[in-house]
């Protein structure tokens, strides 16, 4: 898999709102890194050339997409939270092409990992629900819930965690992954990496093996894959720093 490393990286096509209002074109500032800057993420040089049309390789192609699926993404400064830039990535499934793109972009992300195919998608409650489950019709593997607390019937196992902006409880149910199945763990977004974390920890409680995550975008700079025991793989990387830092 070309799995993303994330490098040091500040840069992408930043929109921004006014609390209430429609996101707007922004000037960069720390928090908010020129439009016209590349991302590390998106390495293909023909790509960021737009010049990949006829893509010559899996990876060329990818490049193309990261790079479409980069500019779709909208940034709301201070929510749900003063000093959280919250990253909207609602725009991408609005749009048939960029869902297409998306569904796309993970699928060769996914096939070219060493650890091949899963048996199982995890998707987190909600927003890897928007995506998990037609991951995993591509990839020919079931798909399991990781649900808030007090979602699922029957007997569940429970891990708490901590995020970005608060904290939760994640259930799974007992036999939503057998011994030794191996386990994709899928969510839009790792910030801090709680929790994906805790659903890691689930699935291993259940019996599976995690074979990997894969995030739609990551918050590098919150070094959430320091937490996590499997190989990390993002198609986006964002956000230097938290908003309002005065951190360089
Ligand atoms: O890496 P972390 O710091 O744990 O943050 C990442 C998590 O936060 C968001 O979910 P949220 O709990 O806001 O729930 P939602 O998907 O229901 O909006 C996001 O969708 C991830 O699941
Ligand atoms: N900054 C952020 N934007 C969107 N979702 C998040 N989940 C955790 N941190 C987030």
């Amino acid at each position: 898999m070309s799995s993303t490393d994330s490098p040091a990286h500040s840069t992408h096509p930043v929109n921004t709102t006014t609390t209430a209002g429609t996101p707007l074109k922004a000037d960069a500032t720390s928090a908010h890194p020129p439009a016209s800057s590349r991302d590390p993420t998106l390495t293909s040089n023909a790509a960021q050339g737009g010049l990949a049309a006829a893509h010559a390789s899996p990876a060329a192609e990818l490049a193309s997409l990261k790079m479409k699926l980069k500019a779709a993404l909208r940034q709301f400064p201070d929510f749900p939270a003063p000093g959280i830039l919250f990253e909207d990535i609602l725009p991408i499934f609005a749009d048939v092409q960029l869902h297409e793109d998306l569904l796309r972009a993970l699928e060769l992300h996914v096939l070219s990992a060493s650890t091949g195919k899963p048996d199982v998608v995890v998707g987190l409650d909600a927003r890897g629900f928007l995506f998990g489950p037609s991951l995993a019709l591509r990839l020919g593997a079931g798909f399991v819930p990781v649900r808030k607390q007090g979602k699922l019937p029957g007997p569940c196992e429970t891990a708490e965690y901590v995020k970005e902006y608060g904290n939760d409880f994640f259930q799974m149910q007992a036999d939503g992954v057998k011994k030794g199945q191996k386990v994709l763990v899928v969510d839009d977004i790792i910030a801090t990496g709680g929790s994906a974390s805790a659903a890691g920890t689930l699935v291993e409680k259940l019996g599976g093996i995690v074979v990997g995550y894969v995030f739609i975008l990551e918050l590098d700079f919150l070094k959430g894959r320091s937490k996590l025991n499997a190989p990390v793989h993002t198609l986006l990387a964002s956000q230097e720093q938290k908003l309002g830092s005065s951190e360089s």
